[in-house]
């Protein structure tokens, strides 16, 4: 059911529409229920009672009162549109750029907020008053400035707190553009807020509006509810009830829109969908390798940080192999966490990068597929997939790569999918993008896509959201997604580690055919020997961001040569 129905069934959303509903329309269609000119006065008429033809009587200049009450409205609402117009063109982009991107412009356009909001209002009318004149069109466009901060940081707030969910870094690696990403995945997660706040602020700027006429600060000439409080007001002893009816209009105004906002807020929140599952508990085995005892581990950190970094690429590999990774550092501001790493993955073969936490494999990852928090760099290093080096390569260019030459399955797939979209949708967008297909081509594709990774009724997974889906077909779902464009390299970081055991197996032998069907290159991030052993064909084990050893899996799993390693393997075999 949409948002609008859903207003609509709610008894205050419909009594509220229907009261708005019917003031636009006898404020649109004013010369057709009142025909007499709101400013033909005929003093002979002052204060004359209602009668046939003038149903609310005449005000003290003797101007019909309905004909002043429906063109007024023309001009109350007109400015109090305008002024929204105004905030929103303001508020809005700059919230949206200030919360995605942050640095630099988020804090100057905050401190500018600051400061407007720091601003007495009425005294910057005045002042706009004396400076560009009484228009109230004028009046209205510095209200919409003074309001714009309004927006700004409602934007804002919810722009940085969804700019680093998963699912829109999941966007970012499937190589979607920032513009696409902030239409499709956080646009989607303002809309709501901002149409609530639209209602709210309409509300607000009438009632300004109305309240700088009624003080005398506005244009007059032009006949508006606020100019018409004025009026009554100096007449309030003689004739009381000239009062009433801007009085009415401007209550009736801002009562509906305060309730269809807090319809629409009801409306929005029934919609959300019920909260995912919470992801399986991480599987107990294969065991994963506890951190070394410390006495160990200080043994083992002073012999490898001793020793000179192992070369984890492989002898005599020519550079132009699949990806090839040379004497990589990674650095944030003060600190190094990667250390002249070096790797090669080629084609057809499965490379697991294994390592306690914390000892770089994300980092490792992250960089080769460009995409490193902000304060992340790399500090030296080449990294060359299929013989391009994306070290320096300008962004437009590595976002070409990603999704079509390297694509990237995450460890939390829940986290990975966007809840506001079906799995279709989420999966057709970037094929659409990348490979300039038809919505009906996509569909296709991403039903065939849904079968190859074993989804048992493609169809409905396709219509279906995320919280309606299992964390093992969530999993499915992001690894047909990241084949979608036909990958030459997956990087795929813990890809088990969210799901159960049985799940584990499932998609584990998933990715093991993929690989062997297309003959892809997987770069495997995990700290999981047990999935090293079942799945790959070589193993670079990585510590404190350096390669401590590399070399066939056999070989690593059964004749380590690095102390580290051994105490992995040797924790692997106490667990089990
Ligand atoms: N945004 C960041 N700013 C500063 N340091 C960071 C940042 N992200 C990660 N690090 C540091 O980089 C180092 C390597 O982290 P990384 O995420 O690559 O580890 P990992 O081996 O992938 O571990 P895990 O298996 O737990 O994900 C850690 O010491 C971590 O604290």
């Amino acid at each position: 059911m949409s948002t609008f129905v859903r207003t609509l069934r709610h008894p205050l959303g419909l009594v509220s529409a229907l009261v708005l509903a019917a003031i636009l329309l006898a404020v649109l269609f004013a010369p057709a229920l009142s025909p007499q000119p709101p400013d033909a006065s005929s003093l002979r008429d002052a204060f004359a009672g209602p009668s046939a033809g003038h149903p609310l009587g005449f005000d003290s200049a003797g101007r019909d009162i309905l004909a002043r009450l429906l063109h007024g409205g023309r001009n109350t609402l007109g400015g109090a549109a305008l002024a929204l117009a105004v905030a929103l063109a303001l508020g809005v982009p700059t919230g949206l750029l200030a919360g995605y991107y942050g640095g630099w412009f988020d804090s100057a356009a905050s401190w500018t907020v600051n400061l407007i909001m720091a601003l007495p209002a009425m005294v910057v009318l005045l002042a706009s008053r004396a400076i560009l004149g009484s228009t109230v069109w004028v009046l209205m466009v510095v209200l919409g400035f003074l309001v714009a901060p309004a927006f700004f940081r409602l934007v804002r707030g919810i722009v940085a707190g969804v700019r680093n969910e998963l699912y829109v870094d999941a966007a970012r690696v499937s190589g979607l553009s920032d513009t696409r990403i902030v239409a499709r995945h956080i646009l989607v997660v303002v809309r709501a807020p901002i149409i609530i706040q639209i209602a709210l602020v309409s509300g607000i700027a009438i009632g300004l509006q109305a309240g700088l006429e009624f003080l005398g600060i506005g244009s007059g000439d032009v006949p508006t509810w606020g100019a018409m409080l004025n009026e009554a007001f100096k007449n309030i002893q003689r004739a009381p009830l000239l009062l009433l009816w801007p009085g009415l209009a401007l209550g009736l105004t801002s009562g509906a829109l305060v309730l269809l906002a807090a319809a629409l807020r009801d409306a929005l929140e029934d919609r959300r969908p019920a909260p995912a599952a919470p992801a399986p508990a991480p599987a107990p085995a294969p065991a994963p390798a506890p951190a070394p005892a410390p006495a160990a581990a200080a043994a083992s950190a002073s012999a490898s940080a001793s020793a000179p970094a192992v070369v984890a690429a492989i002898p005599g590999e020519p550079r132009e192999g699949l990806l090839s990774v040379r004497d990589l550092a990674v650095a944030y501001p003060g600190r190094e966490v990667v250390h002249g790493v070096d790797l090669d993955v080629r084609a057809g073969e499965i490379v697991g990068l294994v390592g306690e936490s914390g000892s770089g494999k994300t980092q490792t990852a992250f960089a080769i597929l460009g995409i490193l928090p902000e304060t992340g760099r790399v500090a030296r290093g080449s990294i060359t997939i299929e013989g391009t080096e994306i070290v320096g390569l300008p962004e437009r260019r590595h976002r070409a790569l990603r999704g079509t030459v390297v694509a990237y399955v995450p460890q939390e797939p829940m986290s990975n999918l966007d809840p506001a979209f079906t799995i279709g949708s989420q999966l057709a967008g970037p094929i659409r993008h990348k490979l300039g297909l038809s919505r009906a081509e996509a569909r296709a594709r991403v039903l065939e896509l849904l079968a190859q990774v074993e989804i048992a009724d493609p169809e409905r997974a396709f219509r279906s959201y995320p919280h309606e889906i299992s964390g093992g077909m969530a999993q499915r779902v992001l690894i047909a997604g990241a084949m979608s464009c036909d990958p030459k390299l997956l990087i795929a970081d813990e890809p088990t580690t969210a799901l159960d055991v049985r799940v584990q197996a499932e998609v584990l032998g998933l990715l093991r055919r993929l690989q062997r069907e297309r003959e892809l290159g997987v770069l495997l991030v995990t700290h999981n020997l047990g999935v090293v052993a079942d799945l790959c064909d070589r193993v670079a084990v990585m510590r404190e961001g350096r390669i401590v050893e590399t070399g066939t899996a056999g070989q690593v799993l059964s004749a380590p040569e690095d102390p580290y390693t051994r105490k992995l393997l040797d924790a692997v075999l106490e667990v089990s």
